[in-house]
């Protein structure tokens, strides 16, 4: 079977981990020479490549440009557990791609990145899920930094995506799904 080409946004407030979790993720798996933007992984047999595209940091008041919302696939919405802020503006960028691509519903992911530091918490992982749930996307708290939970976060949205074209893959994965 070829491999299913899916492309992935990565988008958040400014310092959240974005390219931590990218790199992280693709330097994992890729050591001598690799393309920070292609990862190929496999799932249930079935190959993917996924083409990342980690977006300059956003904030409240930026626009999604319209190259953000053309062929994505999925999305990974990444804020950090230490800022409150950064998840006040994960909610404004979702409810802009709500508008832009005027749908009900996008495959995602909702990341809540920095669990390591425990010290600097200062949103719960409660309050991330909750969020998730109303969106009805899945919910992930990583640690770029320690490589927690960075290959599920990207199985998930494999998942996500696949549910949205009616394919309903249970996949065990430490993620939380929709
Ligand atoms: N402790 C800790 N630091 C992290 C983690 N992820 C990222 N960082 C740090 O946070 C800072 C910002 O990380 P980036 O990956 O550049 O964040 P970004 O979201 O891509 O930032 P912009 O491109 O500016 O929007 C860097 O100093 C990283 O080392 C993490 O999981 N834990």
């Amino acid at each position: 079977m070829p491999a299913r080409v899916r492309k992935i946004a990565i988008m958040g407030f400014r310092s959240v981990g974005k390219s931590s979790i990218t790199i992280q993720f693709v330097e994992n798996q890729f050591v001598d020479s690799y393309d920070p933007t292609i990862e190929n992984m496999k799932i249930r047999g079935q190959d993917y490549q996924l083409d990342l595209i980690d977006t300059a940091g956003q904030d409240e008041y930026s626009l999604v440009p319209q190259s953000y919302i053309m062929n994505i696939d999925g999305y990974v919405l990444v804020y950090s557990v230490t800022s409150y802020k950064s998840l006040e503006v994960v909610k404004v960028i979702y409810e802009k791609l709500l508008d832009m691509t005027g749908k009900k519903q996008v495959p995602l992911v909702l990341v809540g990145n920095k669990t390591d530091l425990r010290m600097e918490r200062e949103v719960s992982a409660d309050e991330g899920k909750r969020l998730a749930e109303q969106w009805r996307a899945a919910f992930c708290e990583t640690s770029a930094k320690e490589n927690q939970k960075i290959n599920e976060l990207f199985t998930s949205v494999i998942l996500e995506i696949e549910k949205s074209e009616g394919n309903n893959l249970q996949e065990k994965g430490s993620c939380i799904l929709s």
